[in-house]
């Protein structure tokens, strides 16, 4: 079975759903399920480490479900990671991002799966406030939904291991 086919039939789910962007959708992935399997959860790593552009410096994980995805994929790239908040810490460190400090390091940003891009051109406009240089992102899975054209408006070229057309057809 390829990467694909696996994937679909994991996180595939059929219904109404309400999605971050607040699009409805009749179809949901539901990265958990791939998340939560360590041996698919690899596979997906060691695809997604050929997606990293050259002089990448720091992997950035997005909360929630980017987390694991980007400590499976810098086992494979071999780059540090950071895990970045969806808002601050509102005490201790305080701090947006943890782990690898993002100040003047070229960092690619990974999420699990994109929709319109909004989660990840708002975790780059943080991230650039802060000083970090961001011009990829790689996704798990593109749903094909405007992300890839969103982020390049942003000055982000997206870069996805599965799409939705080739999970459809897996
Ligand atoms: O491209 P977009 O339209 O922004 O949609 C995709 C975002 O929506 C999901 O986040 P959600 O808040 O559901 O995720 P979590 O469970 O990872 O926190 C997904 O993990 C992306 O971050
Ligand atoms: O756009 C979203 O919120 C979204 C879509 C999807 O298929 N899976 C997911 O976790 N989030």
């Amino acid at each position: 079975m390829t990467l694909a086919a696996t994937v679909a039939a994991r996180c595939r789910l059929t219904g109404t759903f309400v999605l971050r962007s607040g699009r409805t959708a009749t179809e949901y992935f539901d990265k958990y399920q791939f998340e939560a399997d360590p041996v698919l959860l690899d596979a997906i790593g060691a695809g997604l480490a050929p997606l990293v552009p050259p002089g990448t410096e720091v992997l950035a994980g997005l909360e929630m479900g980017g987390i694991a995805v980007v400590v499976a994929l810098a086992r494979h790239a071999g780059l540090p990671c950071a895990f970045v908040r969806k808002a601050a810490k509102p005490y201790g460190t305080n701090r947006l991002a943890e782990g690898t400090d993002l100040t003047g390091r070229r960092v690619l940003l990974v999420e699990d799966v994109v929709t319109s891009g909004g989660q990840i051109a708002i975790s780059a406009a943080e991230l650039r406030n802060a000083g970090a240089v961001i011009e990829h992102a790689v996704c798990v899975i593109d749903r094909q939904e405007g992300g890839t054209e969103a982020l390049a408006a942003e000055g982000i070229t997206l870069h996805a291991l599965l799409t939705r057309q080739q999970l459809d057809a897996a």
